[in-house]
């Protein structure tokens, strides 16, 4: 038997073996190898070096979870809640987070968070706090500490080890350049990583914007250090065939400098608490671009500023499938 799978197929990988790697991690799963199984199951969520298969995938975790693989129980708990896979399964999900939480620290963690919220049976907040206007055309909507200083923790946590510098393609040379527009240090939380505090977060900012879960982006976390910022800007895509519709912002901490968000039409200026959101819509009612909608994050000068943005589809939004395609 050979002793590291895993190992041995990233080697072969790395010498274009894709199908003696393959061979190889879906024999050493059959035999039991968790972190064969865990490994496989990647390889068809991220659709590479094989096609993307989620059921196929939801099926691996199943065995690798039930073997004991911790990180395997995470990412399937996490598939359960968001339907990736299989028809989203709330409850289901919730009993996987009960039985990981017996033995694994983080996921007793998050039922810690979980069971400080008051959900329906689908994760879904049972009285979410109402938004009081703040400014006309365009309409921004507030809803003071949405979030709790835990809950803004976690998304935070959650994302602290992906983030990345901002950039763009460069047209002309197709590499990635410094993005002129924003500045700030970014990353999503997709749907692998997506904890069961973050969709029931994501749920509740559903519930306060009057929109179903599944037309939410993936969540999207920024970092603003001293001099960083996100200059005037409409959150509405040029051409796309699902628009992001609405915006809702939640600020993840306070006690920087600087950091404002600022709505350039009507010269409403937002300050970051931690917890609250803002709510717009980027769209007029015809559907078209509102261009009163523009705003922009203003420099931090001391300090850091964390902020989480769901930018919402007029339709169910899938992560998996591309930008601008339907769940
Ligand atoms: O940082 C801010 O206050 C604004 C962020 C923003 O405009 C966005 O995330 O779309
Ligand atoms: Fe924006």
């Amino acid at each position: 038997m050979i002793h590291d799978p895993v190992a041995q197929a990233d080697r072969l990988l790395a010498a274009g073996r894709v199908r003696d790697a393959v061979m190889l991690i879906e024999q050493a799963g059959h035999s039991g190898n968790i972190d064969a199984l865990f490994r496989h199951a990647t390889w068809k969520l991220a659709g590479t070096p094989i096609p993307r298969d989620l059921p196929g995938a939801r099926v691996l975790l199943r065995q690798a979870t039930s073997l004991g693989n911790p990180e395997a129980a995470l990412v399937e708990i996490a598939l359960t809640a968001n339907g990736s896979g299989a028809p989203a399964d709330w409850a289901g999900a919730r009993a996987l987070l009960d039985a990981a939480a017996g033995t694994d620290q983080v996921a007793a963690d998050q039922l810690t968070l979980l069971d400080a919220m008051t959900l329906t049976k689908d994760g879904a907040p049972i009285d979410p706090p109402r938004a009081q206007r703040i400014g006309e055309n365009p309409d921004v909507r507030h809803i003071a500490r949405l979030f709790t200083q835990e809950e803004c923790l976690h998304i935070a946590q959650c994302a602290a080890d992906m983030l990345q510098p901002a950039t763009v393609a460069d047209p002309r040379t197709g590499r990635n350049v410094a993005n002129p527009v924003r500045t700030s240090d970014g990353a999503v939380i997709g749907p692998t990583r997506e904890t069961l505090v973050v969709q029931a977060l994501n749920r509740r900012l559903a519930a306060v914007t009057g929109t179903d879960w599944r037309q939410g982006e993936a969540l999207s976390i920024l970092r603003y250090q001293p001099g960083q910022q996100f200059r005037p800007h409409v959150d509405a895509l040029p051409v796309t065939s699902n628009q992001r519709i609405r915006t809702v912002l939640v600020y993840l901490n306070e006690g920087f400098a600087g950091g404002a968000t600022y709505f350039v039409n009507n010269a409403l200026r937002v300050t970051p608490r931690t917890g609250d959101a803002i709510i717009f819509d980027n769209v007029r009612a015809d559907g078209s671009i509102d261009p009163a909608t523009q705003h922009a994050g203003e420099p931090v000068t001391a300090g850091v500023k964390w902020l989480a943005t769901r930018w919402i589809r007029a339709r169910p939004f899938s992560v998996w499938t591309g930008p601008e395609n339907a769940a």
